[in-house]
């Protein structure tokens, strides 16, 4: 059976605080396509483990959620929103966009957001080695990785725009 996608499946990848529901919300909005948050999807789902005091946040059981959104990602038309990447299958993606900030900007929001300690540096440390560009390099083929700087509000609108004509150029490609 062939289960060719007619529009494509994207991920938003990137250090948490890069702006990736952000963009995600928007995008979802303009494109017509469904926003799958990561963590929302988790929650519903009881897909949360025991809670990792080291990194204050609970572990996602990856096999789960995986599980739950097979069924999901066949028709194509998803955003997928998540803080990593290697977990997904391969197949399920076409696009893939990693979100960057620049320090002093992903600093001054997570603060925002209330993270201190080693939390506040692990995420700083992230997005100052490329975690997130690393891991997605690593997880799929590099012609469909676009990296996006997301610092300020114009660079914001001109990232919807560029996922958005990236969209209309796979589906001319693809169809
Ligand atoms: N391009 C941008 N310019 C200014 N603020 C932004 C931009 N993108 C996101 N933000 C803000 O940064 C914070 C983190 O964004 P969010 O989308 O929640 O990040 P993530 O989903 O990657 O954790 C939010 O307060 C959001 O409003």
């Amino acid at each position: 059976m062939n289960l060719k996608r007619t529009v494509p499946n994207i991920l938003i990848t990137g250090t948490p605080g890069v702006g990736k529901s952000t963009i995600s919300r928007k995008l979802a909005e303009r494109a017509k396509f469904t926003w799958r948050e990561i963590s929302k999807l988790a929650e519903e789902h009881n897909c949360l483990d025991e809670y990792d005091p080291e990194y204050q946040c609970s572990i996602l059981n990856e096999e789960k959620l995986l599980d739950i959104m097979e069924g999901m990602m066949i028709k194509g038309g998803n955003i997928v929103d998540y803080h990593g990447c290697d977990f997904f299958p391969e197949r399920w993606f076409d696009g893939v966009f990693v979100i960057r900030t620049n320090n002093t900007t992903l600093y001054d929001r997570l603060s925002a957001r209330g993270y201190t300690g080693k939390k506040m540096e692990n995420n700083i440390q992230c997005e100052i080695f490329a975690t997130l560009l690393e891991e997605a390099q690593s997880s799929y083929k590099p012609e469909i990785i676009v990296e996006l700087t997301n610092d300020n509000e114009e660079q914001l609108h001109k990232n919807i725009d560029t996922i958005v004509q990236w969209i209309e150029r796979w589906k001319e490609e693809n169809i």
